[in-house]
């Protein structure tokens, strides 16, 4: 059975129909690239797949339960956690506080202590311990992003969403973020990784879902999508970085 299958989703603004119908599906356990030019609709699903934006048609299934209408606080409660392609921490927390806050809205209800104890184990796995109190403010373009990705597994998650997390990161960062991505599959969990960095998101993904002006464009094995003349001509005309 698969961990998450979307069929048929479709989103609209306004006259404009970001997602056309799209199929997507996802195993436990696996890493799922999702890429395509521009505009293509990408950050639009992870939104829909998180319950952060409502679609206008289709169907969501989370571990063999529609969820479609659920909230996105109760999508994270079943085990769907997303991090931000522009980093979101809260302002009003230093590191520690931010990834113990995310900690108590996961899948297990946890107690303010519990919860404290998880972040350190995550600002340990994410190379920030040593950040624990600092402010949000100070951290570097790299750190913001993995704490994105600390937030996100703080609620222990079935199912991480990530978005962009590698954009803008020097290649030794880039190297220890495909890491740490790849050590979230080895605890068991799925991901779905938008990239525009083509590169990383072979490199790392078990199947590929290429997505153009908001419909399925192929999907298959990194190989088999990086050989596809289709896949080729929509990266050519809508200019993504390789
Ligand atoms: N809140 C919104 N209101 C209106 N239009 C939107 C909104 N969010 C996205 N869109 C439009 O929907 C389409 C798909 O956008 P989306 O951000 O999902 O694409 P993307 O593939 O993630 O792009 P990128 O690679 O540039 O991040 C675009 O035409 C975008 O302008």
């Amino acid at each position: 059975m698969s961990l998450l299958r979307c069929t048929a989703v479709t989103k609209r603004f306004g006259g404009l129909k970001a997602l056309d119908g799209v199929d997507l599906e996802v195993g436990a356990g696996e890493i799922v690239g999702l890429v395509g030019p521009n505009g293509s609709g990408k950050t639009t699903l992870l939104s829909t797949i998180a319950g952060s934006l409502p679609v206008s048609g289709g169907r969501i299934e989370f571990q063999g339960r529609d969820v479609t209408r659920l909230s996105s606080h109760r999508r994270a409660h079943a085990g769907i956690a997303r991090t931000f392609q522009i980093p979101r921490p809260l302002g009003s927390f230093d590191v520690l506080g931010n990834v113990a806050t995310a900690a108590m809205f996961g899948r297990d209800r946890v107690s303010r202590s519990e919860a404290i104890e998880r972040a350190h184990g995550v600002l340990k796995r994410i190379g920030l311990d040593g950040h624990a109190g600092s402010d949000v403010t100070t951290l570097t373009l790299h750190e913001h992003k993995f704490l994105e990705i600390g937030r996100a597994l703080a609620l222990d998650p079935r199912l991480i969403l990530l978005d962009e997390v590698l954009g803008g990161l020097n290649p030794a960062e880039a190297a220890a973020g495909m890491e740490l991505i790849a050590s979230l599959r080895d605890d068991g969990r799925s991901v779905i990784y938008i990239e525009h960095n083509v590169r990383a998101v072979t490199a790392l993904a078990d199947r590929m879902y290429v997505l153009d002006r908001g419909r399925n464009l192929f999907d298959g094995t990194p190989t088999e999508v990086v050989g596809d003349d289709r896949v080729v001509a929509a990266y050519l005309g809508g200019g993504a970085r390789a």
